[in-house]
C-alpha cells in the first residue's frame, strides 16, 4: 500500500513538472508558467525526495544527496566520488541512499545478490549509448542480450588467442624499455604517469590492430597529439554525463575495423553486425589501454613506495629465469607466487572506483536485510570494498603477503571487483592479468629505476582522481639507467 502511495506522488510530481514544462514552452505568453517550474524543481522536488511518500525513504544518507544527484556530480568531476561513498558507509553503515534514486551496500551478500548470482541485476540506463551508432558490448543492459555479444567477444581471450597476443606485447614493452632510457638520459628523469599510458596504447594497437588504429605508435611520437588525454577525457565524460560522446578522434584513424572483431563467425558462431565495428573498436582501444595504463602506474608507485619489493620480486625473478630469456617463458610468470601476489595487491588498492550501478528488477530486492524497490539503482562501492577492514586487515597497507597462503598465491582468497562480477565482468582481465605480469618482469629484470628527490609517496597517493578513468594529479619521476646487478 505504502509502495503504491509513494509512486502514485511520484507520479502527480512528475506529472506537474511535465504539464509546467509544456505549458511554458508551447505558449510563449504565459511566461508566469516559468517560475511556476522552478518552484516545482527548487520546493516539490526536493520535499517529495525527503519525505516518506518516496519509496527510498527509510534508507540513511546525507541530506542534499538525497535531494538531488547534483552533489555526486560534484564528486564525479572532483574525482572524488570514491571516497565521498566510503566516507557515508563510515557514517551511516553497510546501506546509504547516495542519491534521490541511489542506493550504495556494501556486503558478500550484496556483491552476490547484485553482480554474481545467476538473478544478478541488469546494468543501469547510465550505460545508455545515446547518440553513438552501433551497439557495443560494455553498453549492452539487458543479460540475455549481453550474453549474445559475448560469446562473440569470448572467442578472443581464449588460452589460444591470449598466448598469440604475448609477440606484440614484448614488443611494446621492449619499446617501453628502449624509451624509459632515452627520456631518462636526455632529461635526466622520465615522468611514469606520461609515459606508461602511451605504451598502454601502443600495446592495445599491437595486440588488436596490428598497429593500424594509430601511427606512429604514441612512445616514438611522444603522444604528439595527446591521443591518451582525449582518450581518458572520453572515458571520464561517460562516466560524467553518463553517455559517451560520438565520435572518437582515433575513430577517424581506424582503417575501421579490430582484427578479432572482424573475423567471421565460424561454426555456426554468431558474427558481429559490421554497423557495431567502431563501438567495439573503441571499446576495445579505450577499455583495454586506460585501465591497464593505471594500473601499470599503480604497480611502479607501489615498488617506488615499497622497495624490498623490488628486491623480493627479483630474487624470485632471478631464480627462475635468465635475464635474456624471460619472453621465452612468459607461461613460467603465471607461476610465481609473489610477482602475481605483488599484482593482485596493486588490482586492490589501484581501484579508485566508486561503483558499478544496476537497476533493480519489478520485484524488488531483499539484501542487507532491507526490501529495495524496483527501479532503484544500487550498486557495491569498489572502493569502500577493497578497504573494508573486515576482508582485508590494515586495508590501506600495500601488503601482497595477504594474497598468500601456506606459501600458495590464491587469487580467491578475497573477492575483489576490479574487474566487476558476474555476466557483465571484464572480458579482457585475463589478458589484464598477463600484461601486468609481462610489465613487471620485464622492467625489474633489466632496468634499475630511482625515484627524483622530490618523490613523495603520501602526496603522490593523495592526488589520484577517479571518474572511471583514474587521473593521477602529481607526476611519478624516475631516473632509469640498465640493471646493473
Ligand atoms: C587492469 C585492467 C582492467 C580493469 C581494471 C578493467 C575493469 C573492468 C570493469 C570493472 C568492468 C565492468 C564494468 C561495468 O560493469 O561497468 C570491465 C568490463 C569490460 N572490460 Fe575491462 N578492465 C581491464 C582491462 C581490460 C582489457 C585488457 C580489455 C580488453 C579488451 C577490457 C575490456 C572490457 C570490456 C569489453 C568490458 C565489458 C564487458 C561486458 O560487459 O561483458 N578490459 N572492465
Amino acid at each position: 500500500m505504502a509502495q503504491n502511495l509513494s509512486e502514485y506522488c511520484g507520479a502527480v510530481i512528475r506529472s506537474i513538472i511535465g504539464i509546467a514544462l509544456a505549458l511554458s514552452i508551447c505558449n510563449a505568453g504565459l511566461i508566469a508558467y516559468v517560475p511556476l517550474v522552478v518552484v516545482t524543481i527548487l520546493i516539490v522536488v526536493p520535499i517529495y525526495r525527503l519525505s516518506p511518500l518516496h519509496p527510498l525513504y527509510g534508507f540513511p544518507g546525507p541530506v542534499l544527496y538525497r535531494i538531488s544527484e547534483l552533489p555526486m556530480f560534484y564528486h564525479a568531476l572532483r574525482g572524488t566520488r570514491h571516497l565521498a561513498v566510503k566516507r557515508f558507509h563510515d557514517s551511516y553503515g553497510s546501506i546509504v541512499r547516495t542519491g534521490p534514486n541511489t542506493v550504495s551496500l556494501t556486503s558478500m551478500d550484496a556483491i552476490r545478490q547484485i553482480y554474481t548470482s545467476s538473478h544478478a541485476l541488469n546494468k543501469t540506463t547510465a550505460y545508455d549509448m545515446h547518440s553513438i551508432k552501433g551497439e557495443g558490448l560494455f553498453f549492452i543492459k539487458d543479460k540475455a542480450t549481453h550474453v549474445r555479444r559475448r560469446r562473440i567477444w569470448n572467442r578472443s581471450f581464449s588460452e589460444e588467442a591470449l598466448s598469440g597476443y604475448r609477440g606484440p606485447m614484448v614488443s611494446q614493452i621492449q619499446n617501453l624499455m628502449h624509451w624509459l632510457l632515452k627520456r631518462s638520459e636526455q632529461d635526466g628523469k622520465v615522468d611514469l604517469v606520461r609515459i606508461i599510458p602511451q605504451y598502454a596504447y601502443d600495446s592495445t594497437n599491437a595486440v588488436f590492430f596490428s598497429g593500424h588504429a594509430f601511427s606512429p605508435s604514441l612512445l616514438d611520437s611522444d603522444d604528439a597529439e595527446h591521443i591518451v588525454a582525449e582518450a581518458s577525457g572520453y572515458f571520464a565524460a561517460f562516466e560524467f554525463l553518463g553517455h559517451a560522446q560520438t565520435i572518437f578522434p582515433i575513430l577517424k584513424r581506424l582503417p575501421g575495423i579490430s582484427r578479432f572483431l572482424n573475423s567471421r563467425g565460424d561454426g555456426g558462431q554468431p558474427k558481429l553486425p559490421y554497423n557495431d565495428l567502431p563501438i567495439e573498436s573503441e571499446t576495445v582501444l579505450i577499455g583495454a589501454s586506460d585501465t591497464v595504463g593505471t594500473m601499470a602506474i599503480f604497480a611502479m608507485y607501489f615498488l617506488l613506495a615499497n622497495p624490498k619489493w623490488v628486491e623480493i620480486l627479483r630474487q624470485e625473478l632471478d631464480s627462475t629465469f635468465h635475464r635474456d630469456s624471460i619472453n621465452d617463458h612468459l607461461d613460467v610468470l603465471d607461476k610465481l607466487v609473489l610477482l602475481n601476489a605483488f599484482i593482485q595487491e596493486t588490482f586492490r588498492l589501484g581501484m579508485a572506483f566508486p561503483g558499478l550501478p544496476r537497476i533493480v528488477p519489478p520485484d524488488g530486492l531483499f539484501v542487507n536485510g532491507r526490501y529495495i524497490p524496483k527501479d532503484t539503482c544500487v550498486n557495491v562501492p569498489v572502493w569502500t570494498h577493497h578497504v573494508d577492514e573486515t576482508y582485508y586487515p590494515d586495508a590501506y597497507t600495500f601488503d601482497p603477503t595477504r594474497w598468500i597462503k601456506d606459501g600458495t598465491y590464491s587469487r580467491s582468497a578475497h573477492v575483489i571487483l576490479t574487474f566487476g562480477g558476474g555476466a557483465f565482468n571484464c572480458v579482457g582481465s585475463k589478458l589484464a592479468y598477463a600484461q601486468l605480469r609481462i610489465f613487471l618482469a620485464n622492467l625489474l629484470m633489466h632496468l634499475d629505476f630511482t625515484a627524483t628527490s622530490n618523490f613523495d609517496a603520501a602526496r603522490f597517493w593523495n592526488g589520484v582522481r577517479n571518474c572511471r578513468a583514474t587521473s593521477f594529479l602529481e607526476p611519478l619521476c624516475v631516473r632509469v639507467v640498465p640493471r646493473k646487478h
